[in-house]
């Protein structure tokens, strides 16, 4: 199995909180992984880190062997490692065909270049050809404000896939959609991801998707991860019940414990 990121020693404080420590993990191709943790436990700075948004205060970061530490997104992009956001990052007021004709054009180029047009014809055959694996070409000539959440997250994630990624990081795929349409969404990303054949690492606070989606997962409480293994596993164990997923509730310490 190939490995495709790797992460050694990897922290990050703010002042004197610290938002990640010791971040040490192997991700290999092909893998759906899940982070969970409560809040402020550090997933989305690690995310932050390895996509090129936030500088780690120390260690290192591999993707497909080459250290890529103090790359920022858009060269990340560029060599295959990009992301979608909790709060989808769209122009609201321009056509959703726009919005992914832009992110190409941007994507392309080192600076966005005001002259150039932004609608070419490849531009477009690409943007249509994901607009239809995510099931949302029926709003290609609407404003993002007309999509509906689900729609619009989708779009950012369409946006992540356009550049033909190795791996993609989602975070929090699923925030702020409705229940009804968690699953759809979630089906629709996953079989888009299975026919490119991505790497797949997604944040997500609802332990449904992450028992259905992935296959292992990165728990962490605290800026450390305290378990990474298989779903099972690690939905199981006593530490995450406690710290995470509040299925359990910690034991208050007795008289005789030290
Ligand atoms: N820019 C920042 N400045 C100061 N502290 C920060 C900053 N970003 C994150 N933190 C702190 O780092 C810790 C980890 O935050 P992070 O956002 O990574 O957690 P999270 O697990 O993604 O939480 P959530 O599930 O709420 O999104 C928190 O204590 C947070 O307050």
């Amino acid at each position: 199995m190939t490995e495709i990121l790797k992460t050694e020693g990897l922290s990050r404080y703010f002042g004197a909180v610290t938002a990640a420590e010791d971040i040490n993990i192997t991700i290999t191709e092909g893998e759906i992984v899940g982070v969970i943790g409560s809040n402020g436990a550090g997933k989305t700075t690690f995310i932050n880190m390895v996509t090129g948004y936030l500088p780690p205060s120390s260690g290192t970061i591999a993707f497909g062997g080459a250290p890529i530490k103090g790359l920022g997104p858009r060269k990340l992009m560029r060599k295959g490692l990009t992301r979608s956001f909790q709060i989808p990052q769209l122009f609201l007021e321009l056509p959703v065909i726009d919005n992914l004709a832009i992110a190409l054009a941007s994507a392309e180029h080192n600076q966005f270049q005001m002259l150039r047009p932004v609608r070419t014809p490849r531009r477009l055959a690409a943007a249509d050809n994901i607009l239809e694996q995510m099931n949302i070409s029926q709003y290609r000539d609407e404003m993002v404000t007309a999509m509906p959440q689900g729609a619009r997250k989708l779009l950012d994630i369409a946006i992540a896939m356009l550049g033909n990624p190795k791996m993609l990081l989602l975070d929090e795929p699923t925030s702020g959609v409705s229940m009804e349409e968690k699953y759809t969404l979630m089906d629709t990303v996953m079989e888009a991801v299975k026919r490119r054949g991505l790497t797949v690492l997604f944040v997500e606070h609802d332990m449904e998707i992450v028992q259905r989606y992935v296959t292992r997962v990165l728990a962490f409480a605290s800026g450390v991860v305290i378990k990474d293994g298989p779903v099972d596993e690690v939905l199981a164990d006593k530490q995450v019940q406690e710290l995470v997923t509040g299925k359990r509730k910690k034991q208050p310490e007795t008289e005789g414990d030290a």
